[in-house]
């Protein structure tokens, strides 16, 4: 078995959580409420933003230039495709500058951002990769499994296209076969500490759609759940 089909399986049950989360299950059957989806656009794009740095840190870490350039394109990726899903998004969901301009983290959004800088500033390319590769495979995976539904809100039938799409698969495949052959050249010890970043990476993914679904705030008492 592959280091990265380890670490798979071992995320297993908290991927399934995210599967069947209501989040998940709401947004592909059509019924989630635009509110969560907008709470979740905005954080969302907050997330982004920090993660299109971390790629640009994991290329400036890469020991050859061919993976510093790869993972540069992945960060203009992540600002040209995704963020600019989420400004069509913002457009649709009538999300204005005023709302921008007063944003502020949740204290999850926040957590797994700076979850991903502690593995840019303490560990080697392997770490940063393995923190980030939950966010690209997990999201890929829940586009294949969705991709013949059709929730009937236009939104969210171009989220789960985006991340069901080919270009999609292809950045999943790369960020794989890389970590898979950085994982060749490291320590048992090094392992176990990237197959450990793997999973908080994956046990984040699950707290960000609680997050949106649950509105989350800092101040307990302004968060509603629905
Ligand atoms: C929190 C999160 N994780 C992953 C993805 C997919 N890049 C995303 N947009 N947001």
């Amino acid at each position: 078995m592959s280091f990265t089909q380890e670490c798979r399986k071992e995320a297993d049950s908290i991927w399934e959580e995210s599967f069947h989360h209501p989040f998940i299950q709401e947004l592909t059957e059509g019924t989630l409420s635009f509110d969560q989806f907008r709470y979740y656009v905005l954080q969302d794009s907050y997330y982004l933003s920090h993660f299109a740095r971390v790629q640009s840190f994991a290329g400036a870490k890469a020991e050859d230039l061919e993976t510093t350039s790869r993972l540069a394109a992945h960060a203009q990726g992540t600002y040209q495709a995704e963020l600019g899903l989420h400004e069509t998004f913002a457009k649709e969901l009538g999300i204005t500058e005023e709302e921008k301009n007063v944003f502020q983290p949740s204290p999850t959004a926040y957590a797994y951002t700076s979850h991903l800088y502690r593995s840019a500033l303490l560990g080697d390319l392997g770490m940063i990769i393995s923190s980030l590769l939950p966010c690209y495979w997990l999201y890929y995976e829940i586009g294949q499994r969705f991709k013949d539904y059709t929730p009937g809100v236009a939104i969210y039938e171009e989220w789960i296209n985006t991340y069901g799409s080919e270009w999609f698969k292809s950045l999943v495949e790369e960020q794989i076969n890389r970590l898979d052959q950085l994982a060749e050249k490291s320590t048992p010890k090094q392992r176990q500490a990237m197959k450990e970043t793997f999973l908080i990476s994956s046990q984040y993914e699950l707290k960000f759609w609680e997050m949106a679904y649950t509105l989350e705030s800092w101040n307990k008492k302004e968060q509603t759940t629905s």
